[in-house]
């Protein structure tokens, strides 16, 4: 973890479905349970009816997301039931190894590709529902979007403040109506993120962290709900991927933009209040940092990892706990008062049962 007070807890071992007991008495999967009264099930059915449905609250939300790709006649399931929530003015990582599905998952987001079955929407917009109209205007309106080729961001014969405007101009919003509107917006997007010198200029006489802080203004320049960047420091040396980071956590905090970013980088992963790590095609676990101050007033940075549990009640154990305890087809859960309990089969010779 970084060095400043930052302190990583391990990641939660524990297991998702085991059967309650009455009275708090630990009860092992695979003693029969008490069947519950049917007035019982029908109070539980009712509460889970009435209760919010999945993901209301978040301005992005998917729920058993599949993208199946078919390529020379064999089927790549880059996404296999991803579950994400992500809340309004959020900052977030996205971390995996190479190939566990995140661009896949950025694309789909930014409305750049559809997914083969599950549900996602960003801002109330189905997005395995949209006709053409309204996937232009959610790619125009509702996300921007940064790739990690520098000149893949910025149209070349333009300066960095004409690729400002270019998009309201094409978005043609009531209240960017007028060219001096547009032009003071993108001087404004500019200044805030640290890149007024490079206004006049096209992006070869630009760094490459200054062409993807103008690009972070193009892609704030309609102001989206959400901005998603795919390795955006990924072509950068550690000093401007800091400051291109930078940009970023301004967006957030002074335009209250939700911010979704796929790194490889730590430091990037390591400075966000959320990273989310993806592991094929699922999300796996989770990062939350928190900032906490003591008895003396020291503040410091606790980061928690989290195992996530998925809407079937499924979480993936981390690879080296189950290494570590030679976990290999099943394990024992034990329900406890306040926790779950997972221990590796005690009969593993049993195991081709
Ligand atoms: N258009 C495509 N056609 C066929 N297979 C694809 C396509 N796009 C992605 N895949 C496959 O889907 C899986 C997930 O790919 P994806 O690019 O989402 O991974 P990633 O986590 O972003 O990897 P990296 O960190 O290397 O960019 C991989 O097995 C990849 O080969």
């Amino acid at each position: 973890m970084s060095a400043h007070g930052t302190t990583e807890e391990p990641g939660s071992g524990t297991a998702g479905t085991a059967e309650p007991s009455a009275g708090g008495t630990p009860t092992t999967r695979g003693q029969a349970p008490a069947p519950a009264s049917l007035a019982e099930l029908e109070r539980q059915v009712a509460e889970r009816r009435d209760g919010p449905a999945y993901g209301q609250d978040s301005l992005i939300s998917c729920d058993r997301l599949v993208r199946i790709f078919t390529a020379d006649g064999v089927e790549v399931q880059a996404l296999q039931g991803l579950d994400l929530l992500v809340g309004k003015g959020e900052l977030m990582a996205l971390v995996g190894a190479s190939g566990s599905g995140k661009s896949t998952l950025l694309n789909i987001l930014a409305g750049l590709d559809v997914p083969t079955a599950g549900a996602a929407s960003v801002g109330g917009y189905d997005l395995l529902a949209m006709d053409a109209k309204s996937r232009l205007r959610y790619r125009r309106e509702v996300v921007g979007f940064i790739w990690q080729q520098t000149a893949r961001n910025l149209l070349p014969y333009l300066t960095a403040a004409q690729n400002v405007v270019l998009p309201m101009q094409l978005s043609g919003r009531g209240g960017l109506r007028h060219k001096r509107q547009r032009t003071a917006r993108a001087a404004e997007l500019l200044g805030i993120l640290g890149v007024s010198h490079c206004a006049d200029r096209h992006p070869a006489q630009m760094s490459g962290g200054e062409q993807q802080r103008a690009a972070i203004a193009v892609a704030l320049a309609n102001d989206p709900d959400v901005v998603l960047a795919d390795e955006p420091t990924g072509e950068l040396d550690s000093a401007t991927a800091e400051q291109v980071f930078g940009a970023f956590r301004t967006a957030n905090e002074q335009l209250g933009t939700t911010v979704v970013v796929v790194t490889h980088d730590q430091s990037v992963a390591d400075a966000v209040h959320r990273t989310v790590a993806i592991r094929d095609g699922r999300t796996a676990s989770e990062v939350v940092r928190r900032t906490e101050i003591d008895e003396h007033g020291q503040e410091s940075v606790v980061a928690r990892e989290y195992a996530t549990v998925d809407r079937a009640g499924r979480l993936q154990l981390p690879r080296d706990y189950t290494e570590a305890l030679e976990i290999r087809r099943r394990v024992l859960l034990e329900l406890q008062q306040d926790h779950i309990t997972v221990r590796p089969d005690d009969h593993p010779a049993q195991q081709q049962d």
